[in-house]
């Protein structure tokens, strides 16, 4: 790894970020399956795009056909897959985007792990802190009957931990409110955002 060195081009992120007349950020939901991360970060993606923002969305379920398809739900697998979906997206944020994730991410060493690729206020962490009985009942994919009757082993938050976030810029509980208000939340948080070195952007003035 020493014979490795990085090598520091011109253009940078602030730069590509000013091309876009927007601030790059990541936004981060995690909680448990069934929580709405999918739904919550769906909209939010809708709202930014339509409101001229540069996006662009990782999701769990779909990063698990691709790029993690070799990994499972055991912590070290959940590790290695979080490990792999945080620099990729460092690199979409110095790309210049507003990237979105939806992961379960259920530690707080994992979590912590991400964070820590981004300079401060460049992370948000939005826990989407929907309870298990609410997550159960709804049971979208049968995942947690299955897992009640032990036909999936490690399934986060019957057989597999659920760390909950000690500080996450944001908690929404999806059982409690209705979407487009939680969305309108997370837009507004977005667009307070949209400053880079002083200057104001113009991404996100249609909101
Ligand atoms: N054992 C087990 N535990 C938890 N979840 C499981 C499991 N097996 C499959 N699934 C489905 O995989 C989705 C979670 O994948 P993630 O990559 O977000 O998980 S993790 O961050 O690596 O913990 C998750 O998607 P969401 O329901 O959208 O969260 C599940 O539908
Ligand atoms: N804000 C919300 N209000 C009501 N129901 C929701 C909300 N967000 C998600 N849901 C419902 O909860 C279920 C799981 O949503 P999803 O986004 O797939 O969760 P996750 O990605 O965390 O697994 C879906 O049936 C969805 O319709």
């Amino acid at each position: 790894m020493t014979d490795i060195v990085w090598h520091q081009h011109e253009i940078d992120q602030a730069a590509r970020g000013r091309q876009k007349n927007q601030n790059p950020v990541l936004l981060w939901f995690t909680g448990l399956s069934g929580s709405g991360k999918s739904t919550l970060a769906g909209a939010l993606e809708h709202a930014l795009f339509e409101a001229g923002f540069h996006t662009y969305l990782l999701d769990g379920d779909n990063v698990r056909h691709g790029l993690c398809k070799d990994l499972g739900f055991s912590l070290e697998d959940r590790d290695e897959n979080l490990r792999r979906v945080g620099e990729v997206a460092k690199l979409m944020v110095d790309a210049g985007l507003v990237v979105l994730s939806a992961f379960i991410s259920p530690t707080r060493a994992e979590r912590e792990r991400v964070r820590n690729l981004f300079p401060e206020g460049k992370f948000i962490e939005v826990h989407v802190s929907t309870p298990l009985s609410v997550c159960e009942s709804r049971d979208p994919k049968g995942l947690y009957a299955k897992a009640r009757k032990g036909e999936i082993a490690n399934f986060t938050g019957i057989s597999s931990p659920y760390e909950n976030p000690d500080s996450a810029e944001l908690t929404i509980d999806t059982s409690k409110g209705d979407l487009a208000t939680q969305v309108q939340a997370l837009v507004d948080y977005v667009s307070a955002l949209q400053v880079i070195d002083g200057e104001k952007m113009v991404a996100g003035l249609g909101i």
